[in-house]
């Protein structure tokens, strides 16, 4: 039986720091780490505390998971219209750069990136928004991810820019002979080639 309520109407203990990249649709999420001597404990994801901070509620549909070996590049992916996704990055094990091109016709910043290191040690994670390509390389000997969307796998919408188009100038800091790609993603068309998105298809619908 609750005796005290005053803690049902506590604030949220703000156990997550969201910062706005300069491209500022695309956030930076850090979550607080309780370490003590048996670890660490942290709160993952918190819906209210990240739809408080967007000031949109995003509603996550699936989870995603892949694991991959140093070097490895996939992306720039993207899903186009009514399947565009949000997408919430994080990294369970190892290091890697992870990449959001803006995409979405109109915008001040069409065509220009945010390009952030996530690991299993800053514990950061990255929303990019509906109206952006993604992509990641890894730079640790293996790296697992573990990430949400908010729109479901639409194969028949898939689409995707080619990493290294000159027009987007993105630094994947490795050479060029350590990087491994699926055939698809380099067989991806250039970034004019892009299927800008129309509407405002951005985390604010
Ligand atoms: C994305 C996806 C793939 N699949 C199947 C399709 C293939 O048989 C297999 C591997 O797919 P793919 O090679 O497209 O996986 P990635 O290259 O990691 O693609 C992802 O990489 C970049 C970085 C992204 O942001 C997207 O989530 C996604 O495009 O998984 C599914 O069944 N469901 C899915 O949601």
């Amino acid at each position: 039986m609750i005796t005290d309520t005053t803690s049902l109407n506590a604030p949220i203990a703000r156990n997550m720091l969201f910062e706005r990249c300069s491209i500022p649709d695309v956030v930076l999420c850090k979550p607080h780490v309780f370490r003590d001597q048996r670890g660490y404990f942290m709160e993952s994801f918190r819906q209210d505390q990240l739809d408080d901070f967007v000031g949109f509620k995003i509603d996550f549909c699936q989870d995603n998971e892949s694991q991959s070996q140093f070097g490895v590049l996939r992306g720039l992916h993207y899903q186009k219209t009514p399947f565009s996704q949000t997408k919430l990055v994080r990294v369970i094990a190892g290091r890697i750069l992870d990449v959001a091109v803006d995409l979405r016709k109109g915008s001040a910043t069409f065509g220009k990136h945010i390009a952030v290191e996530l690991s299993d040690t800053n514990k950061c994670q990255l929303l990019v928004p509906r109206g952006f390509a993604h992509g990641f390389v890894v730079l640790s000997e293996h790296a697992i991810l573990n990430y949400k969307s908010d729109n479901y796998y639409a194969p028949d919408f898939e689409a995707g820019i080619r990493y290294n188009d000159p027009q987007l100038n993105i630094d994947w800091e490795l050479d060029e002979a350590d990087l491994l790609l699926s055939a698809k993603d380099l067989s991806l068309p250039p970034f004019e080639a892009a299927s800008a998105f129309e509407e405002s298809n951005t985390l604010y619908k």
